[in-house]
């Protein structure tokens, strides 16, 4: 029988989780998945997977006549659809019954009863579980848990993405398979796996259990996770037709996405610090959308109702921010509306650094905007030490800046924007560099901080193209900074900055009416070829 972990089922007997159904009915009905009912079951499942493809029964609290016989009744409905059963802990039910494995945890029962050829899986919190498991003869790790779960609140710990794509990195010469566990639903699936993926090895599959065991239609919960798993998604955009000139084409479309964001009137939720929160809201009027600044986390589900994005800038990080940060992430990813992601400081300390792991496993980012410091932090290069917010010395050439922030686009499936005196903006595919702006920005504080905000607007805005969205908003940004700066009056930042806001004003103003003018010839950016 072939061992196609891609989607894994975990059964659970609790009476909160099967709500009086009958546990074989569910099991039946998550192997079908959306299969037609009068097609042969059987020869379509060998076909194609459109329902679970390992079943795995864990029953904590029945003896064991109760488990041989309901693990009896499983194999049964699992050998209809020519999927695997396995048992978890229990070796002793799972050759009473001729189940074709076990699922193990690092301490349970040996493995001497079981046939030669039986499925052994094996669980694995971290590297050194994963290594014993494989020197034990695993076929296949559970990886977990990914993300806490009530399903299981005796976990030893928990390792989002980041955890389990260094435990796929350091055995991706062994030919095990595996499968991520623990709080994962349809709308974090996709993330978990390209999120873990280590340049050679990725999950082949996830582990479920309330998803489908708990789902109202079980059948229904299976096939919509195979569908996520089997369609991998997009980058933030693939271009439709490769363009001999990408960043002419996009110049193109630069003032009519600045029109559409006036137009919108978009708002922002800010998890700003304090130190640019003032600044950072005047700037937000200025182009003409609306800032909300709110830590709360709870605060963020009403918040998220109006489709407008959220911003975490981790500027002035508190001992409660992260899990602020998590709560409201969670609620915009699921309305499904945009996050910007502004890690400051993320290398300058061991906290900082931390926090970076949580927030980049705990949620989705259209948009990670950073010096390269912070860009490298995200990327996960070890060694990163930011002295305060800066970037501190570059250590990359233009070629590696793009490429970095292009590697980080790629991975995380969005759109990743390296600032400094060149920006690069990159959604994956392309690259683009940005030669805007003045040297007054960067004497002001809170300027860096502003584009997370104002990206967030056009991103609001503008939702089919992100990078166009990002490229956009930084264009404006920057261009009136020049015009702020070339001002007469303007002597350096103090006046620089009234000057600024006014000029944020008149782009905005213009565009509000269709004036374009403000655009022509200005945009210093060409695509970079890697
Ligand atoms: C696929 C898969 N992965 C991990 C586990 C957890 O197993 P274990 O650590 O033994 O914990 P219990 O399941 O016994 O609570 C699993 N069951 N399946
Ligand atoms: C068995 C197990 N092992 C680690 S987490 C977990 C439970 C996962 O349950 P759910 O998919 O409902 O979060």
């Amino acid at each position: 029988m072939p061992l196609d972990l891609s989607l894994y089922l975990v059964t659970d007997s609790t009476p909160a989780i099967l709500k009086g159904r009958d546990l074989c009915w569910v099991v039946e009905e998550a192997l079908k998945g959306g299969k037609t009912a009068g097609i042969d079951i059987l020869a379509l499942c060998l076909l194609i997977s459109v329902g679970v493809t390992v079943v795995q029964y864990r029953d904590k609290t029945n003896d064991t006549g109760v488990l041989v016989e309901t693990a009896r009744k499983l194999h049964q409905i699992t050998q209809k659809y020519n999927v695997p059963l396995l048992i978890n802990d229990r070796v002793d039910v799972a050759v009473a019954v001729g189940a074709e494995g076990v699922h193990l945890g690092q301490d349970d029962m040996s493995l001497k009863l079981l046939p030669a050829n039986a499925i052994v899986g094996i669980s694995a919190s971290c590297l050194e579980e994963a290594k014993k498991a494989i020197a034990d003869g695993a076929d296949y790790l559970g990886v977990g848990t990914m993300f806490a779960t009530p399903t299981k609140t005796n976990t030893k710990s928990v390792i989002g993405t980041a955890g389990t794509q260094a435990i796929l990195d350091a055995i991706s010469d062994a030919s095990v398979g595996t499968v991520s566990i623990g709080g994962i639903n349809h709308g974090n699936a996709q993330r978990v796996i390209y999120q873990s993926q280590s340049p050679k090895k990725g999950l082949d599959g996830v582990a479920i259990v309330s998803a489908i065991m708990a789902a109202d239609d079980p059948k229904a919960s299976a096939e919509k996770f195979i569908q996520l798993i089997k369609t991998p998604p997009p980058f933030a955009l693939t271009p439709k037709t490769a363009r001999a000139n990408e960043a002419d084409a996009l110049v193109q479309e630069v003032p009519h996405i600045v029109r559409k964001m006036v137009e919108v009137h978009p708002l922002v939720h800010n998890m700003i610090n304090f130190v640019v929160a003032n600044f950072v809201a005047n700037v937000t009027l200025s182009i003409g959308a609306s800032p909300i600044m709110s830590p709360y986390g709870d605060e963020a589900t009403d918040l998220c109702q109006f489709d407008g994005a959220l911003l975490i800038n981790m500027g002035t990080l508190t001992s409660e921010s992260v899990s602020n940060y998590l709560k409201a992430i969670k609620a915009y990813n699921e309305r499904g509306n945009p996050v910007v992601y502004d890690p400051v400081g993320a290398g300058a300390t061991h906290i900082r650094r931390t926090a970076v792991t949580q927030l980049m496993s705990g949620g989705y980012f259209d948009l990670i905007k950073g010096n390269e410091g912070e860009i490298r932090q995200a990327w996960g290069s070890s060694g990163v030490r930011q002295r305060g917010v800066d970037s501190g010395p570059s250590t990359l050439d233009k070629q590696q800046k793009a490429a970095l922030a292009r590697d980080l686009a790629r991975r995380e499936r969005n759109v990743v924007l390296l600032t400094g005196a060149t920006d690069y903006v990159s959604d994956g595919e392309r690259v683009i560099a940005v030669d805007n702006g003045h040297p007054y920005l960067g004497q002001v504080t809170g300027t860096g901080c502003a584009i997370g905000t104002i990206s967030g607007c056009f991103l609001t805005a503008h939702r089919s193209d992100k990078l166009l969205a990002v490229l956009s908003g930084i264009l404006m940004y920057e261009i009136a900074a020049e015009n702020a700066a070339a001002k007469e009056y303007v002597r350096g930042p103090g006046s620089f900055v009234p000057a600024f806001l006014d000029e944020l004003y008149v782009i905005r103003t213009a565009a509000g009416k269709g004036d374009d003018s403000w655009f022509a010839g200005r945009a210093k950016i060409q695509e970079v070829k890697l």
